[in-house]
């Protein structure tokens, strides 16, 4: 079954794009983790499925899978991608994306870029979700990290340098996270820029992670550390993030940046685990 694919990346967060809006593909938990492996698929942080909107205003119903097979609710840089994607296919600028985590409205940018309103953070404990109730600026795990939904769980920890990177998968499966959660790294540069490496959920290091960055910005802000507008230094690149203060996008988390496609293929699944 001969299959055409986009390989796509933002900031080096690299996605296979699959495009289900004329039928449903097989894919499976076993079969998304083979095509995401490195050496023995085309190779992915996340694979992302594009179906036909339901949601009243949306272009196109995405979903994202993380390398181990999971689904997430959420992946900043794919939505930019699949942003860029729409416009290329339809010349739209202002593609409108349903996910499962709400409906984002997107917007190509003069300059090229690709902003994605990632909607209203979650803080509350069963929102993230936490095992228990507390208060999610002050988790009680060393680090003192905070935690936020994205429409995906992230964790934050305030850091002076990334030693603590390699505890990433640890964290990720903390009994504190019943459905595990990225675990964010972030050092304070000044009050409008931060260093940022995320371990993602399922897929561990990535040179870049979106909703991190959204996560990281809304933890800082909650906790006095930075501006409300604030650049993200990730491995791959910058990301420009705003929590929007007033107006009609009060609430909302903007991100900004790079998108690139590396290439198209087709690919035969059947040759793939189901
Ligand atoms: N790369 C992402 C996040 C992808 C999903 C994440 N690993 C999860 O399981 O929640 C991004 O750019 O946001």
């Amino acid at each position: 079954m001969q299959t055409s694919f986009f390989k796509m990346h933002g900031l080096g967060n690299d996605f296979v794009i699959l495009d289900e809006r004329a039928g449903h593909l097989p894919l499976t938990p076993a079969r998304i983790a083979a095509l995401a492996h490195r050496r023995r698929g085309i190779g992915c942080d996340q694979l992302v499925t594009l179906r036909p909107a339901c949601a009243e205003g949306a272009d196109v119903f995405v979903r994202f899978f993380n390398p181990d097979g999971s689904e997430a609710g959420a992946c900043g840089n794919a939505s930019r991608c699949v942003a860029e994607l729409i416009f290329r296919q339809t010349g739209n600028r202002r593609p409108v994306l349903q996910t499962r985590a709400g409906t984002l409205p997107a917007r190509i940018e003069a300059d090229g870029l690709v902003t994605v309103d990632m909607g209203v953070p979650r803080l509350e404990w069963q929102a993230v979700p936490l095992a228990v109730e507390m208060d999610t600026l002050h988790l009680p795990l060393e680090g003192d990290p905070a935690a936020a939904s994205m429409g995906n769980p992230h964790a934050t920890f305030f850091v002076k340098d990334f030693s603590m990177l390699s505890h990433g998968h640890a964290l990720e499966h903390d009994p504190l996270f019943p459905e595990r959660a990225n675990i964010g790294f972030a050092r304070i540069d000044t009050p409008e820029h931060m260093r940022l490496k995320v371990h993602e959920r399922g897929a561990g290091v990535t040179e870049a992670c979106g909703s991190g960055a959204c996560a990281a910005v809304v933890n800082a802000v909650r906790r006095g550390l930075v501006q409300r507008r604030c650049t993200v230094e990730l491995d791959g690149g910058l990301l420009q993030i705003e929590w929007v203060e007033s107006g009609p996008q009060a609430g909302h988390v903007l991100m900004t940046g790079a998108t690139a496609t590396a290439f198209e293929g087709t690919v035969d699944l059947a040759t793939y685990a189901s």
